[in-house]
């Protein structure tokens, strides 16, 4: 029999399992789709390293640092700071301690004053002072709210914090928790953002390798029997004598009965492949226009090899689920681009593909903490784990998958001791 079965093979099941694998356990991951990953996957269409949704690692996640090797993943670090786009009009907002380069361009920036800049590198100095989990704790409120009590203005928050971190929390209305914007912000302190050339998949890629996993199998239903636990799936049944369930949290409910009550966000993707270079920019590109851009990236700018040689790639994120359907979405964006490169050179993008993301992350607003699971549930054997028991991105979900292998290679050595010991 398993000592432990895994459900879901996303970075929380991933780590859980490798974690328990090492530690000498007979593990197994079943995943039901057809390759493991979960929200971290990336895929090549037609020469093009495309990843499921924008998304870019902050190499100082503590968990990061612990799980993966980081040397292995041959990451790209990205140029801090971001463009600030108001049509054809571009702000640079850097760090010029990081990047020299962008020390004239932010300078002269119309977007954050020099009152502002003052103010930021104040709360930079601040933030870089506690232990980063330490960010997670105290007094809570909106990062809004917080932004404004360091004395930003209007315009700051508005131009450049309202897109740079609607792009990392899903949402441009910073409704989203102080404590993790100070712990996101201390991380890109840290370590800044960075991408793997081959794709955010080889996170993923590089937690799966050695482990046992199936994959295309769903499990359907979870029966505890004291000693073990018996999974039904779409390939039969299995028995373990302890299951994590590492799924989404509407799965995880689906299995386990446990309720997160937390809410999902989802966020929707363009990319578009161009046949000559429309734009330099490596940074971020912010639109601080209303407009369904959020952010977009020349990923190929940034990371020579996403692109086929000659050719470039361009992620656009489109915040929400819009209601228009895919040729209409993608003619609203292309208006908006052509605000940006002018109608003839938006003219000759070609749409690779759109992806919508029902789920990507989950709402979290002030004292979200404290609504969040643990990892026990009501069913005797089956732990849950997930970014939903910690916080919503990479982060959370590693942490989660460290954290329930670590109570069931806990609960082995206690089940596994010969009576009276
Ligand atoms: C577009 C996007 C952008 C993001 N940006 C960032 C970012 O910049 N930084 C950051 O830190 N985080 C980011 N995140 C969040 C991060 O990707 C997630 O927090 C993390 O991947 C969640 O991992 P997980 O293992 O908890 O869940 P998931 O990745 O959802 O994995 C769950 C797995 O369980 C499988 N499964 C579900 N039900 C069953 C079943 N019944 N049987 C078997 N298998 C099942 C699913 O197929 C899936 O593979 C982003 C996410 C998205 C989508």
């Amino acid at each position: 029999m398993l000592d432990v079965l895994v459900v879901g093979g996303g970075l929380a099941g991933l780590c859980a399992a490798r974690t328990l694998h090492r530690a000498g356990r007979r593990v197994r991951v079943l995943e039901a789709a057809p390759e493991v990953g979960g929200r971290v996957r990336s895929r090549v269409v037609d020469g093009f390293t495309l990843d499921a949704g924008f998304q870019v690692l902050f190499p100082a996640y503590p968990a990061v640092q612990r799980q993966l090797n980081l040397g292995a993943l041959d990451l790209v670090p990205l140029l801090p700071g971001a463009a600030v786009r108001r049509g054809t009009q571009v702000d640079l907002v850097g760090d010029p301690l990081r990047d020299p380069r962008a020390l004239v361009g932010t300078l002269g920036s119309r977007v954050l004053p020099l009152a502002d800049k003052l103010r930021v590198a104040r709360l930079a100095a601040q933030l870089r002072l506690p232990a980063p989990h330490a960010l997670l704790r105290g007094g809570d409120e909106t990062t809004e709210a917080y932004l404004r009590r360091q004395g930003l203005s209007e315009q700051a928050v508005d131009l450049f914090f309202r897109p740079f971190f609607g792009g990392i929390f899903l949402r441009r209305d910073l409704s989203t928790s102080a404590r993790l914007f100070r712990y996101y912000f201390r991380m890109l302190l840290d370590g800044g953002a960075a991408l793997p050339r081959e794709g955010m998949g080889v996170l993923s890629a590089q937690l799966a390798t050695g482990l046992d996993i199936v994959t295309g199998v769903q499990v359907t239903h979870l029966s505890p029997h004291g000693t073990h636990v018996t999974a039904a799936t779409t390939a039969g049944d299995l028995d373990a004598r302890q299951i994590i369930v590492a799924t989404d949290p509407r799965s995880a409910q689906d299995l386990t009965g446990e309720s997160t009550g937390l809410t999902g966000i989802g966020s929707t993707y363009l990319y578009y492949a161009a046949p000559r270079e429309i734009d330099p920019e490596k940074r971020l590109l912010l639109n601080a226009e209303p407009g369904l851009i959020n952010n977009a990236h020349w990923t190929s700018q940034a990371v020579p090899g996403r692109a086929p040689a000659g050719q470039h790639l361009l992620s656009v994120t489109v915040l929400g689920l819009p209601a228009q359907d895919d040729a209409a979405l993608d003619t609203a964006v292309r208006a908006e681009l052509s605000r940006w490169y002018g109608a003839q050179a938006a003219g000759t993008l070609r749409l690779l593909g759109t992806e919508r993301i029902p789920y990507a992350q989950y709402a979290q607003p002030p004292e979200y903490a404290h609504t969040l699971p643990g990892h026990a549930t009501a069913l005797s054997g089956v732990l849950l784990a997930s970014e939903v028991t910690a916080m919503s991105g990479i982060q959370g979900a590693l942490e989660s998958g460290e954290k329930a292998a670590g109570i069931v290679l806990g609960d082995l050595v206690i089940q596994s001791r010969p009576r009276g010991a």
